[in-house]
């Protein structure tokens, strides 16, 4: 269990996370969601331990985060320039040198589900094939905690569908957790447990999908139109 507490978090002394405080349990796919410079990709990198709190805690397990438990973490960036210069399989090797956890023959049979040419080098992939096989490395891993930042901003409806199946299909729903960003909410909302919504660096909610579904009888992206519209 991660355990976020009152985490604040400035950028050049402007606020950009302010008094965040929620809980992720293991065993759940948690979105992300929330307008363009709400704070998503900075609580990302807060959570993956790439960047430090100003104020606040995020603990694992009641720990604080380390260098060691976050180098535990996959952590899916949302850059597009990634390793350009290296092919798919390059890339693996390297991910194999840099993660205890990684998993060689996974990530190549993800990028053969997800039907990537891992002969290729990166810079002369598409967009959508890139999204891919950053999908195929980050799942390589195998780990507790995945922190995915927009996986599917940009690509094609087929490109995201093949996406969230290959998130299902090599991930386990009970000893896993994923937290990802993302403004498709409403092609992702099937696979999410849960769902945070950031107002200008605030939570303004954090609900199960059952609970939205069932208590508020409303999908999800109808829901966060309400919950913006009450702020
Ligand atoms: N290193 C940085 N350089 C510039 N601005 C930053 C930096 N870190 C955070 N910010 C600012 O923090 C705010 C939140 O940015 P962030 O990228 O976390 O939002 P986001 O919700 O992921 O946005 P988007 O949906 O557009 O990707 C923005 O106003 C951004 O300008």
């Amino acid at each position: 269990m991660i355990n976020v507490k009152k985490v604040c978090y400035k950028h050049r002394n402007r606020p950009v996370l302010n008094d965040v405080s929620f809980q992720i349990p293991i065993g759940k796919v948690i979105g992300i969601a929330g307008e363009n410079g709400a704070g998503k990709s900075t609580l990302l990198r807060l959570l993956a331990g790439i960047k430090n709190p100003d104020d606040g805690t995020i603990t694992l397990d009641h720990q604080p985060l380390t260098h060691r438990t976050c180098s535990r973490f996959a952590y899916l960036p949302d850059t597009d320039d990634f390793y350009s210069y290296l092919t798919g399989v390059q890339l693996f090797q390297f991910y194999e040198t840099q993660f205890e956890d990684f998993n060689f023959l996974k990530a190549l049979e993800v990028a053969d589900f997800l039907d990537i040419n891992i002969e290729q080098k990166i810079k002369t992939l598409s967009k959508g094939q890139r999204g891919r096989l950053k999908m195929a490395a980050t799942l390589g891993r195998e780990t507790t905690y995945y922190f995915m930042d927009e996986p599917f901003s940009g690509l094609d409806p087929m490109v995201r569908d093949s996406l969230i199946k290959g998130l299902i299909r090599f991930t386990d729903a009970e000893t896993q957790t994923i937290v990802l960003s993302t403004h498709e909410l409403y092609e992702v909302e099937p696979i999410l447990d849960a769902l945070l919504l950031l107002k200008n660096g605030e939570v303004i909610s954090y609900h199960s999908l059952e609970t939205i579904r069932e208590e508020w009888q409303q999908d999800a992206v109808s829901w966060m139109k309400k919950q913006y519209r009450k702020e």
